[in-house]
This record gives C-alpha cells, sequence and structure tokens, in this order.
C-alpha cells in the first residue's frame, strides 16, 4: 500500500473536518478524488504531503517522492521564466546558476512527456492556459514521483485539452507505475480513466474500484438533471 490510513483524523482546533478515516490505496493505481468544496480533501492532500500537522490517528504514506500540482496557481503575463527555467525550479539549485546533466536530462525528459519540447523557451507567463498547466505538470515530473497528486488540473481547460492532459498523464501513470490522486470536480471525465476514486462527504471517506465509479457518476449525474429539471 502506498497509503494507509487507520482511525485518521483532521480538526482544525474543535472543527474536526475529517474522521474515522480508514483508506488503503494500492500503488499503481489512478485515483479520482471527489467530494464537494469543502469537504476536506486539501486538508488530507496536505497531511500526504506533510504541510498538515493538525490530524490524529495513523497515516502512513510509503512514496519515496511526492509531486504535487496545487489548485489556482496564478501566473502573471510578466512571470519571468520560460518554461524550461519553470519545470527546472524544482530542483532548488541554491546559488548554483547551471543544471547537472542529470537535472538537464531530467528537465528534458519531463518537458517531453508533457508534449512541451518547443514550448521550452517560450515565457510561462504568455502561453495558453492549458500549455501552463502541463508546465506545472511537467515541474512536478522532473524528480521522477511514485506518488502524483494533480489538483484540479483539468478545471481551466476546454473539453479537448482536459482529454488530453488526463491521455498523458494516464500513460505516464502506466508507463512508470506512478500512483496518481487526481482530484476533481468533473466525475464524468475522470471516470473513464479512473482505476477508482476516493470520495470525501459528511467528513468521512468512501473508496470505491472503477465499476462503482461508473455506477457513482450515472446517479451523480441523473441527481444533478433532475435537480436541473426541478429549477427550471
Ligand atoms: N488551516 C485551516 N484552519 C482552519 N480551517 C481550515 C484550514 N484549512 C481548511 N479549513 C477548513 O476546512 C474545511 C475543508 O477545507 P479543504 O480545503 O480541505 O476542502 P476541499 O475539499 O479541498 O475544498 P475545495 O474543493 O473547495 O478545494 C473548510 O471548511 C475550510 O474552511
Amino acid at each position: 500500500m502506498i497509503i494507509k490510513t487507520k482511525n485518521f483524523r483532521v480538526s482544525y482546533g474543535d472543527k474536526t473536518i475529517l474522521s474515522h478515516i480508514n483508506i488503503e490505496v494500492p500503488a499503481g493505481q489512478f485515483l479520482a478524488v471527489l467530494g464537494e468544496n469543502g469537504a476536506g480533501k486539501t486538508s488530507f492532500i496536505k497531511a500526504l504531503t506533510g504541510e498538515n500537522n493538525q490530524t490524529q490517528g495513523l497515516l502512513t504514506v510509503n512514496a519515496k517522492q511526492i509531486g504535487y500540482v496545487p489548485q489556482f496557481r496564478d501566473i502573471s503575463r510578466d512571470y519571468p521564466l520560460s518554461i524550461t527555467e519553470f519545470v527546472g525550479l524544482n530542483f532548488n539549485q541554491g546559488s548554483r546558476l547551471w543544471f547537472t546533466k542529470t537535472e538537464k536530462s531530467a528537465v528534458e525528459q519531463a518537458l517531453k512527456r508533457m508534449d512541451l519540447t518547443t514550448l521550452g523557451n517560450q515565457r510561462l507567463g504568455l502561453v495558453s492556459g492549458g500549455q501552463k498547466q502541463r508546465a506545472f505538470v511537467a515541474q512536478a515530473l522532473v524528480k521522477n514521483p511514485d506518488l502524483l497528486i494533480l489538483d484540479e488540473s483539468t478545471a481551466s481547460l476546454d473539453h479537448e485539452h482536459k482529454v488530453q492532459l488526463l491521455e498523458n498523464v494516464r500513460h505516464l501513470q502506466r508507463e512508470k507505475n506512478m500512483t496518481v490522486l487526481f482530484i476533481t470536480h468533473e466525475i464524468k471525465l475522470v471516470a473513464d480513466f479512473a482505476d477508482g476514486y476516493l470520495l470525501f462527504e459528511n467528513g468521512q471517506v468512501k473508496q470505491g474500484s472503477s465499476d462503482e465509479l461508473q455506477t457513482l457518476t450515472t446517479d451523480l449525474t441523473t441527481r444533478h438533471s433532475e435537480d436541473e429539471v426541478r429549477n427550471v
């Protein structure tokens, strides 16, 4: 198991966000992470990455390297770095201004994986939303993570680019036997790609298989379209 929790809990002061969380995530799967706004997804992910210690119970993460692409990274038009420089930032060279051979080749590989080779010299601030998202993922890939966490990476993209990004990540995940946690509100979109899901709801986390995800997708889509009909 790459992630395992036992009676895991997240609370901020006296406000409990998640409790009695018992999940086991096998390595090498692509999981959709679902749940409404405020359901506790980010709180849980931050616990995985070591950025949230307001937790109790057991959480085991057996990843050697975690790649994390957080939600809402605002890159303005005057952002000075090229895509290649941005992707290389993860190496944290300190005062060293150059990349080692290995670092350089890791950056090149990551750019290639995300179809960014020809755009490497372009300034990140000036490329399209989809290209920025691919650069964020490429940056998370340079250290060869065995656990990749993408938070709403498809949110601002048009349908074609959403599918393209998911296909890219899926391909990579299979090739490298990576574990991917894909946080999204677009259940229908991710249902075709995921091996299973984690659903954050009412302070709990439910885990399910890809078949159960298909059922959940149908249920939720029906529920939503009924709501829409009612609201007309
Ligand atoms: N550091 C914190 N201190 C206090 N409350 C917090 C903190 N971080 C998050 N919360 C609260 O915990 C709840 C869960 O937030 P969280 O960001 O984990 O949800 P989420 O499922 O990721 O939501 P979204 O889909 O909107 O990103 C929210 O009510 C939020 O206000």
